[in-house]
C-alpha cells in the first residue's frame, strides 16, 4: 500500500516589488554630501514613484533636497544608498558608457537659467538638431522632428534665431524642444519658470503641458512657482530630504481654476511611517508616544495622556 503522498506547500504568492509598474522609482534614497568638516544629508530615505504619462511637481523649502533629487534622476549625481530606477535603468549601477547613453537618450533636462540651456552661436533649429545628430539619427528625420517640436510649443518662428534674438520664454520653450529631441522617457525640469515673469511662465508651463499631453512625455518639475504646482494633477512636497505630503487634483479641480487647491494627503513610507504635521502635534500635545486605534474606516491617533 502506498504511503501518504508528500506534497510541498504552495509557494507564497510573490508580492510585486515596490514600484514595479512605475517609470521612476526612488526607494529609501539617500544622498550624503561630505565636505571637509561636515556631512550634509540632502536625501534621507526618500521614496517616490512616478508613473508613465504623469506630469508631477516637486515642491519644498530651500535646502529640502529637490535639486539633489533631480540631479540623481538626471544621472548627473550618484546616490549614496537606496534604490533609484528610471525606465528600468538602475542609477546606482550605471557604467560610464551606460551613463552617457542614459543622459543622452533616457532623460531630458531643462534648467532654470535660460541661457545655460542653449548655445549662444546656434540657432533654435540647430540646437534642437544637435542631440539627434550626436545620436546618429538621419538628417531628414532630424529636420522633420525639429520642425514638429518647435511648432508644437509655439516657437516655429524662432527656428533661425540665436538665443540673443529670443525672449526668455522663447528660449525656455526651445530648451524644452532640445530636451525632448531624442524622445526621452522622462523630462526633468528644475525651476523652468524661475527667471520669468508670470505671463511668460504661463507660456512655458503650457509648453510643458503640450509635451506631456500631446507628445506623451512623462514630466517631473521642481518648482517654487505656485502657478505651476497648482496646475498639475499631483504635487509632491519634500521636507528634510523625504517626501512628506502630496496634493492630488482631479480633472474637475484642474478644469475649475488656474490654481486648483486639490486634496492634501500625508505620505506613508513603506515601513508604515507617517509624519503628523506640526500643527496637529501641537494642538493635541502629541509628543513621543501616541495611542493608535484601528476603527472601522480609519486609524485614530491619541495623546498618551502623560504630556497633558
Ligand atoms: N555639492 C554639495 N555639497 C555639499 N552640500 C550640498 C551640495 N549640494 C547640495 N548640498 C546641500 O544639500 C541640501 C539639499 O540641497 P538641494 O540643493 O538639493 O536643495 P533644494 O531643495 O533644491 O534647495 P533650493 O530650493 O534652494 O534650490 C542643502 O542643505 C544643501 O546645502
Amino acid at each position: 500500500m502506498a504511503g501518504p503522498s508528500l506534497s510541498l506547500p504552495a509557494p507564497a504568492a510573490q508580492e510585486p516589488a515596490y514600484g514595479h509598474d512605475a517609470l521612476v522609482v526612488c526607494d529609501n534614497l539617500v544622498r550624503i554630501y561630505q565636505t571637509e568638516s561636515v556631512e550634509v544629508q540632502a536625501l534621507q530615505g526618500l521614496d517616490l514613484l512616478v508613473h508613465e504619462g504623469e506630469m508631477v511637481a516637486i515642491v519644498g523649502a530651500s535646502g529640502s533636497g529637490k535639486s539633489t533629487l533631480l540631479q540623481v534622476l538626471a544621472g548627473v549625481d550618484a546616490p549614496t544608498a537606496g534604490r533609484a530606477r528610471v525606465a528600468g535603468h538602475d542609477l546606482l549601477a550605471l557604467t560610464r558608457s551606460e551613463r552617457v547613453h542614459y543622459r543622452r537618450d533616457v532623460v531630458g533636462f531643462v534648467r532654470q537659467q535660460t541661457a545655460r540651456n542653449l548655445v549662444p552661436y546656434l540657432t533654435a533649429g540647430e540646437v534642437v538638431d544637435l542631440p539627434m545628430s550626436i545620436a546618429g539619427r538621419p538628417r531628414a528625420e532630424r529636420r522633420q522632428r525639429t520642425a514638429q517640436l518647435l511648432e508644437a510649443v509655439g516657437v516655429a518662428h524662432c527656428a533661425d534665431r540665436r538665443p540673443s534674438e529670443m525672449s526668455g520664454g522663447e528660449q525656455q520653450r526651445v530648451a524644452i524642444c532640445v530636451a525632448l529631441a531624442n524622445e526621452p522617457r522622462v523630462l526633468l525640469a528644475d525651476e523652468p519658470t524661475g527667471e520669468l515673469d508670470s505671463e511668460t511662465a504661463q507660456e512655458v508651463f503650457a509648453a510643458l503641458r503640450t509635451a506631456n499631453r500631446d507628445l506623451g512625455a512623462t514630466i517631473v518639475i521642481v518648482t517654487h512657482d505656485a502657478a505651476v504646482s497648482g496646475q498639475v494633477a499631483r504635487t509632491i512636497a519634500i521636507r528634510d530630504g523625504r517626501t512628506s505630503s502630496e496634493v492630488l487634483r482631479s480633472h474637475d479641480d484642474l478644469a475649475a481654476g488656474a490654481h486648483a487647491l486639490g486634496e492634501e494627503y500625508a505620505v506613508m513610507d513603506r515601513a508604515g511611517r507617517v509624519q503628523v504635521p506640526r500643527e496637529f502635534r501641537e494642538a493635541l500635545a502629541l509628543t513621543r508616544r501616541v495611542r493608535l486605534a484601528l476603527e472601522d474606516d480609519h486609524v485614530e491617533i491619541r495623546s498618551d495622556g502623560e504630556a497633558r
